[in-house]
């Protein structure tokens, strides 16, 4: 089974990290490499262009990929999308100088728009019955209107920075987008696709969760279950030789604090926070 993932960008290294966090750890993956084994010998790694992926992916040139929803809906192919993997979260917008006469999606029949995605660009005005001219540029996509290349773009935005920068407002939101695991659809429900799916998902699934260990005497065990938001209720342990028992909990990391307050008022001793690598369900 062969995983694309970016080669550089800002996909890159979190991309790298989910992989090791899901035990898939690359081996040998130096710069400017196109392969590289991980530690499972079922599993390598095809270095690409995120823009690239989805198009590798349903050719065969890899049978998984890690990218962009909007590289997906732009390069428009047959993949199956398997998981959100939650990071690299952006809007494709439209938008237009500040001081324009542009302020609805309308306002651009018969006028042009420049963009790094041209194919969900030419979907979202032909759905509108809007016959805008689509200018395909490669990058600083923000800097068209202002040399009288386009008169509006369609192009990433996350915290509003660029736009703001180059005095670009937004006229419309046309696609949330997050990083994605796909699969061509012959290998969507492949043994190895689900293994590598779920191993993705314990990762996403153990983020912002913390294992709590403590000690408590048997009879407070029911103040101290009380007290405890933990997923499906604590583990509770006999310790050898001792009148207290072991109880262990997953918990949301914002309730920790507070949670470790209640059970020490609740009698318990010899408090562990630990963090959680993968959370399988
Ligand atoms: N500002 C952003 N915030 C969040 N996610 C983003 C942002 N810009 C891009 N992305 C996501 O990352 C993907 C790849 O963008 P990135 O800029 O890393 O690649 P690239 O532009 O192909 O790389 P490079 O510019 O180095 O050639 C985009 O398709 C999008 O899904
Ligand atoms: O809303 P913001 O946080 O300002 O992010 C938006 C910018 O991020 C991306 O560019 P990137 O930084 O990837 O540079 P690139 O043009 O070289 O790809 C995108 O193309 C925008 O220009
Ligand atoms: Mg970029």
């Amino acid at each position: 089974m062969r995983i694309a993932v970016p080669n550089k960008g800002r996909l890159h290294e979190p991309t790298i990290d989910l992989l090791e966090r899901a035990g898939l750890h690359v081996v040998d993956g130096a710069d400017r490499k196109l392969y590289a084994d991980t530690v499972d010998p079922d599993v390598s790694v095809l270095f690409a262009r995120a823009a690239d992926i989805p198009e590798y992916v349903a050719d065969g040139a890899a049978d998984l990929g890690v990218t962009g929803y909007d590289q997906v809906c732009e390069a428009d192919v047959d993949v199956t999308d398997l998981l959100d993997l939650g990071y690299g979260q952006c809007r494709l917008v439209l938008a237009a100088p500040e001081e324009g006469d542009i302020e609805t999606p309308f306002d651009l029949d018969g006028r042009t728009v420049a963009t790094e995605f041209p194919t969900i660009t030419r979907n979202y005005f032909e759905e509108r019955n809007i016959d805008a001219d689509i200018v395909e540029v490669t990058g600083a996509t923000e800097l068209t209107p202002h040399v009288d290349m386009a008169d509006a773009i369609v192009d990433i935005t996350s915290t509003g920075t660029t736009l703001k920068v180059n005095r670009l407002a937004i006229i419309d939101e046309v696609l949330k987008s997050s990083v994605r695991l796909v699969a061509r659809p012959d290998v969507a429900d492949d043994g190895k696709t689900e293994q590598i799916r779920m191993a993705f998902d314990s990762v996403i699934a153990a983020e912002g969760k913390r294992y709590l260990m403590m000690n408590v005497p048997e009879s407070n065990l029911d103040a101290v279950r009380e007290v405890i938001p933990g997923m499906g209720g604590p583990t509770v342990m006999d310790i050898a030789g001792s009148d207290k028992l072991a109880v262990h909990a997953v918990v949301d990391e914002r309730d920790v604090f507070e949670t470790i307050n209640e059970v020490k008022r609740e009698g318990a001793s010899d408090i562990l926070v630990t963090e959680i690598e993968r959370l399988v369900e």
